[in-house]
């Protein structure tokens, strides 16, 4: 497998001076990483993120991108204005976008296909609620939303980034077990050989309140390629250990 990928999504959070002393702070601790690291930030701050990010080992992600190329869509981002800004990584289909906005499985596989299209990684992010969870529906939910990705983008699914993220995880300080995330990274990882001869290339990354205590052992489970950090990515100091506990 290749290098682990640690992603930050700073989620609807930062200011021109905060993101100014995040960034600076996480550039003087970073040093040579040996793992990928992005960071996400909202929109709007993607053109203040690229300068603050040239040079530097920290590459620039976005939390979601329009399903649609150019034209009438007030108020959406394409993909290809996305590219202008060198956005090397796109979110899509966070489960707080699902829930909030009502994005569906067809939106999502969309917002992969520009992405890539416009020579952007999608994250493709899947993972159950409590109840689904509970149900025993965890396995059929997340193939269900990872198939509609592979559906429609065929042979360029060697291209994504793949992230579980249970629901119920994200941002309760409730972290799957390493155990509860490597059985889910491996239907994953399934399923994705079934579609690709291509299927290492793909990394699948954990995300739900991975913090720095808890990432040294979800990183070392075998199917578990990264992560995709909320709240631990707005403190310098959290992110850095998270980063230091990513080796290949
Ligand atoms: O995109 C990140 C995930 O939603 C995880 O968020 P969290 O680390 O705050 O639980």
């Amino acid at each position: 497998m290749s290098r682990k990928l640690i992603v930050g999504n700073w989620k609807m959070n930062g200011s021109l001076a905060s993101n100014d002393a995040l960034v600076r702070e996480l550039l003087e601790g970073i040093g040579q990483p040996a793992c990928d690291v992005a960071l996400c930030p909202p929109g709007i701050y993607v053109a203040q993120l690229q300068n603050l990010l040239a040079g530097s080992p920290i590459e620039l992600g976005v939390q979601n991108v329009s399903m649609n190329e150019n034209g009438a869509y007030t108020g959406d981002v394409s993909a290809e204005m996305l590219k202008d800004y060198g956005v090397r990584y796109a979110i899509v289909g966070h489960s707080e976008r699902r829930q909030h906005q009502a994005e569906n499985d067809v939106h999502v596989a969309l917002k992969a296909k520009r992405a890539l299209a416009a020579g952007i990684t999608p994250i493709v992010c899947v993972g159950e609620t409590l109840r689904e969870r509970e149900s025993g529906m965890t396995e059929f939910i997340v193939k269900r939303q990872l198939s509609a990705v592979i559906h429609l983008n065929g042979h360029c699914i060697s291209e994504i980034v793949v992230a579980y993220e249970p629901v119920w995880a994200i941002g309760t300080g409730q972290t799957a077990t390493p155990l509860q995330a490597q059985n889910v990274h491996a239907v994953l990882r399934a399923q994705i050989k079934a579609a690709t001869e291509h299927a290492d290339r793909v990394r699948i990354l954990y995300g739900g309140s991975m913090n720095a205590a808890n990432a040294g052992e979800l990183l070392s489970q075998p199917d578990i390629d990264g992560g995709l950090i909320g709240g631990a990515s707005l403190k310098s100091a959290d992110f850095l250990k998270i980063i230091a506990a990513a080796r290949a």
